[in-house]
């Protein structure tokens, strides 16, 4: 599914970012990416959907060498991706149910199949009864329920979530958690940055720990391992 062989990143203002990662991860496997700031996490996950290149190294994401992917093939790799960031990054002008309905429009989906599959994953991420409601009437932990719900709109096998609860109270972060397990638990394969002690504790799931752009640390149901 995701293969990482050799891989270096060095950023053009010189900074090693990623220094020789290996790494397999597998169809349906929820995987945290924990590590102290600066590690390379971000940088990690970046490389995965092609939003930066590797300096060195081979990367395989659903059976595609993205060194040999070329400028125009990446619109459909990231049909296979969904991303999630802490700050949402909704469209403030568009309602709950159109800033999701416009990650298939974009894909040129048959107007026929949108309204269906926008109320069936607004219901997924129980936000049905907020469709009509512009990003800015939401709560926070409502705004990442609707971004997770554009992100998994068009049934990506990989869904990546970098501190998707970095903005949220304990409480609602829980509701994210709930909400990306039963993504997970139908077979999209979830990777999620975060500083979250709590959450991986509680979860236990994959750990892989970044620590100076190499990993530090790769664990089955593993632990955060770093005081807070
Ligand atoms: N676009 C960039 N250009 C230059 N250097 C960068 C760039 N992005 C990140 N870096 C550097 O690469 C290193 C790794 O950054 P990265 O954002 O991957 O870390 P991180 O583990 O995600 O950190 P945090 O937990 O603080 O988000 C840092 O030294 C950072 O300053």
């Amino acid at each position: 599914m995701i293969v990482m062989k050799d891989v270096y990143k060095t950023y053009p203002n010189g900074v090693t970012a990623i220094n020789g990662i290996s790494v397999n991860i597998d169809q349906g496997e929820f995987v945290y990416i924990v590590g102290p700031s600066g590690a390379g996490k971000s940088t990690f996950i970046k490389l995965m959907y092609r939003e930066e290149k590797p300096t060195k190294g081979t990367i395989i994401v659903n059976n595609k060498n993205l060194s040999e992917l070329k400028e125009k093939e990446i619109p459909y790799l990231r049909r296979d991706i969904g991303v999630v960031f802490q700050d949402f990054k909704l469209l403030p002008k568009l309602t709950v149910y159109e800033n999701v309905a416009f990650a298939l429009e974009v894909i040129e989906e048959p107007p026929r199949n949108i309204r269906k599959r926008v109320m069936e994953v607004l219901d997924i991420v129980g936000l049905k009864n907020k469709a009509r409601s512009a990003p800015s009437e939401l709560s926070g932990g409502e705004q990442q329920r609707a971004a997770i719900a554009r992100a998994i709109v068009n049934r990506p096998k990989i869904l990546i979530a970098d501190e998707p609860t970095g903005n949220l109270d304990p409480e609602t972060s829980m509701v994210i958690m709930d909400t990306l397990e039963t993504i997970n638990s139908s077979g999209t394969t979830i990777l999620m940055a975060t500083h979250s002690k709590s959450i991986v504790n509680a979860m236990k799931k994959r750990v892989i720990a970044i620590e100076n752009g190499i990993i530090a640390r790769d664990e089955q149901r593993g632990e955060y391992g770093y005081e807070v």
